[in-house]
């Protein structure tokens, strides 16, 4: 993966390495930067390995740290050079911000999620624009592994820290923050709140009742998503607490998931992941240096319908319960027969290997594979970037675990919903229900001093 698919430019940040017992490369244990901005060395990164931190790096050019577009060779050689920690050079790593596309779509997945739907509480649309402009500038400050604003501690004594401080001392974990419109922002209840309805894009579909269905509204719909993936979940959760922190008065979390595990990756020369039933998943992602493909399925387009869209994309997400305990007393041979393909291997149905050719007559006509391939959707493809999820259990015994779904596509109508009706017959369907539900218009990515949402809003 080259990040080619990605096309954020690199940036070139400085930054500072701290050293297990949190002295800095500048030989300042505590207090004020050479920009005068405060940092703490204890705390929450006492003890951990040395690692590009998230705090005030400005003004230091001692150890310059090169983000790339994309966790590719180029910036993992940078990043073991300069703050390789336990966790290895990936983990430290900072994924660019700006660019033509937004970060965390064909960028390469991240092992967590914390993804949170909002609704905006104000009617005000000045207001709104102003929470936009200021996530941004703290979305970009995080994502390059730096702390809000004046830092959980840089600020007066007297008013609350701009950074809630739990990601201090953490790197910048690949943290990517993805931003998307649910249709509820264009129209609500008919009502135009922001004087946005005219721009509802026609892509921007309320996705159709499904068989089996069961959603649950507290954990459905949403004005505004953000998807913050990164290796480590302490970071993904500080994103979005901070960004909700910013945005009280002006938008509410109405849902929100956790993630671990990948359920799909976006860069298939890695190992495939294996979801909680324990097959391999993701095999024929689209991958995210393909830029045909994301060309053709996944960025959304000028002649599209939405100009305000074009470069951006449409993220479909879906909180799927697995019945994991009926799962696990099923035969394997049912268990291959629901995919159609092996569990040892992930190779397709009288094949050997995972990477074999398919060949869907040799599937059973309910297969999950064989229902969902583009050759039975007329050609259909998204990129899928989903995450497992066990959120305690139900009080009958039984873990409250799933897939947290979630998929990138040019057009839902084409994409998610033309292969989810296919999957009206799918053999998987007596081991899952579908129990949440959003979609959302994401915009394209970021120009240096614009802000998330500009070209709606601008
Ligand atoms: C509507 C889209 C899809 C939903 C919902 C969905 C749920 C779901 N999938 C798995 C496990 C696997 N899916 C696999 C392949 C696969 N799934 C979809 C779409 C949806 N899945 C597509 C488009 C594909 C690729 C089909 C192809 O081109 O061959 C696989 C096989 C390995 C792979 O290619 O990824 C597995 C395994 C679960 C567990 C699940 C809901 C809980
Ligand atoms: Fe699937």
């Amino acid at each position: 993966m080259n990040g080619a698919g990605q096309g954020n430019e690199p940036e070139e940040r400085p930054a500072e390495t701290v050293g297990a017992g949190g002295k800095s490369a500048t030989g300042a244990t505590s207090g004020k930067s050479a920009t005068g901005a405060a940092s703490a060395t204890s705390g929450a990164g006492a003890g951990r390995p040395p690692a590009v931190t998230r705090r005030r790096m400005l003004g230091f050019s001692g150890a310059g740290l090169l983000v790339g577009a994309a966790a590719g060779a180029g910036l993992d050689r940078v990043a073991s050079a300069e703050s390789a920690g336990k966790d290895g050079p990936a983990s430290a790593g900072a994924v660019a911000f700006h660019g033509p596309h937004q970060a965390g779509i064909a960028t390469p997945v991240q092992d967590r999620l914390h993804f949170a739907a909002f609704d905006v509480v104000t009617r005000d649309r000045d207001k709104l624009v102003r929470m936009l402009k200021e996530w941004t500038e703290a979305a970009a400050a995080m994502t390059a592994g730096r702390a809000v604003g004046a830092g959980a501690v840089g600020g007066p004594a007297v008013a609350p820290p701009d950074d809630t401080g739990e990601a201090e001392g953490l790197p910048p974990s690949r943290l990517t923050l993805t931003i998307g419109f649910g249709p509820t922002l264009f129209d609500k209840d008919g009502e135009d709140r922001f004087g946005i309805k005219a721009k509802r894009p026609a892509a921007l579909a309320d996705l159709p009742h499904f068989p089996g269905d069961r959603l649950d509204p507290d954990r459905s719909g949403g004005d505004i998503a953000v998807q913050a993936c990164a290796d480590d979940p302490q970071v993904a959760v500080h994103a979005i607490r901070n960004l909700a922190r910013i945005g009280f008065g002006v938008v509410a979390v109405r849902w929100s998931q956790l993630g671990f595990g990948k359920t799909s990756s976006t860069t298939p020369d890695a190992q495939t992941p294996r979801n909680l039933f324990g097959f391999k998943d993701g095999t024929e992602n689209i991958a995210g240096d393909d830029d045909a493909l994301l060309a053709r399925h996944v960025w959304a387009g000028k002649g599209d319908g939405a100009d305000w869209m074009a470069g951006g994309s449409y993220l479909v997400a879906r909180r799927i319960r697995m019945h994991i305990e009926t799962w696990d007393r099923t035969s394997l041979r049912e268990q291959e027969d629901v995919f159609g393909r092996d569990k040892g291997e992930g190779a397709p149905a009288g094949a050997r290997k995972e990477r074999d050719k398919v060949v869907l007559a040799r599937m059973k006509p309910d297969a999950h594979v064989r229902l969902a391939h583009p050759d039975s959707n007329g050609g259909a493809r998204i990129l899928r970037r989903g995450y497992s999820f066990t959120d305690g259990s139900d009080g009958l015994g039984r873990l409250e675990a799933g897939l947290f779904f979630i998929a990138f596509q040019r057009d839902p109508r084409t994409g998610f919903i033309k292969i989810q009706q296919s999957l009206a017959s799918d053999a998987m369907n007596e081991y899952v229900q579908h129990v949440g539900s959003g979609v959302f218009a994401c915009p394209p990515g970021v120009r240096k001093g614009g802000y998330w949402g500009e070209t709606l809003f601008g």
